[in-house]
């Protein structure tokens, strides 16, 4: 059975761990770099970026990160985690993982609308999902590589390049585990395809 981690330096955690559980998955938090070695897929969850890249170097993770890409491990960022895997970020010189070729802009939705809950459609889902967004970012550019899952209000919001998954609202804050199948079959399927290469 793969086990996916949840980055558990900051941010929501334990709501993931409950959904990868439920999907019959192992999940573990992960707390150290060396963790990586034992997990198939990660999940870089919700909370505060910029927070979350300051413990990310403090606790000796970048370049861990960026291997556990390379090796081409799947990772899934929702929200704040959206922001870390951006290639760009929208006025700021600082873009972190640079793992994903999107322009992603923080807070994007404005201040008035700091929550609020939408049903998406989403490539891959044949119902629409509730989405819950909490001071969310979107996607002002995707590069071609990038394939667009679902957008609000012409907004991206949910994005796939190769082994990197993102979204811009928080898909463990509902009952609804669908979206996170998504990831935990690209988990599935790059470890059959490890094990057959
Ligand atoms: N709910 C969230 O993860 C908010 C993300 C936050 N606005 C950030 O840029 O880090």
């Amino acid at each position: 059975m793969q086990t996916i981690g949840i980055l558990g330096l900051q941010g929501a955690v334990a709501e993931h761990v409950r959904q990868v559980e439920a999907l019959g998955l192992n999940a573990v938090v992960v707390k150290k770099a060396a963790q990586l070695q034992d997990i198939d897929g990660l999940i870089l969850p919700g909370g505060e970026s910029t927070t979350m890249r300051k413990l990310i170097d403090r606790y000796e993770f970048f370049d861990a990160l960026k291997a556990f890409h390379e090796a081409k491990k799947p990772i899934f960022g929702t929200c704040a985690g959206m922001v870390l895997v951006a290639n760009e970020l929208v006025d700021s010189e600082n873009a972190h993982l640079q793992i994903m070729d999107v322009t992603v802009k923080r807070n994007a939705f404005g201040r008035q609308i700091a929550s609020f809950e939408a049903g998406l459609d989403i490539d891959g889902l044949n119902q629409p999902f509730k989405a819950v967004f909490i001071r969310a970012p979107y996607i002002e550019r995707a590069g071609e590589n990038v394939d667009v899952l679902a957008t609000y209000d012409g907004k991206i919001v949910a994005a796939k390049q190769e082994n990197v998954l993102a979204s811009a609202f928080h898909p463990e804050l509902t009952n609804d585990t669908r979206f996170l199948k998504l990831f935990v079959d690209m988990v599935k399927e790059q470890s059959l395809t490890e094990f057959a290469g």
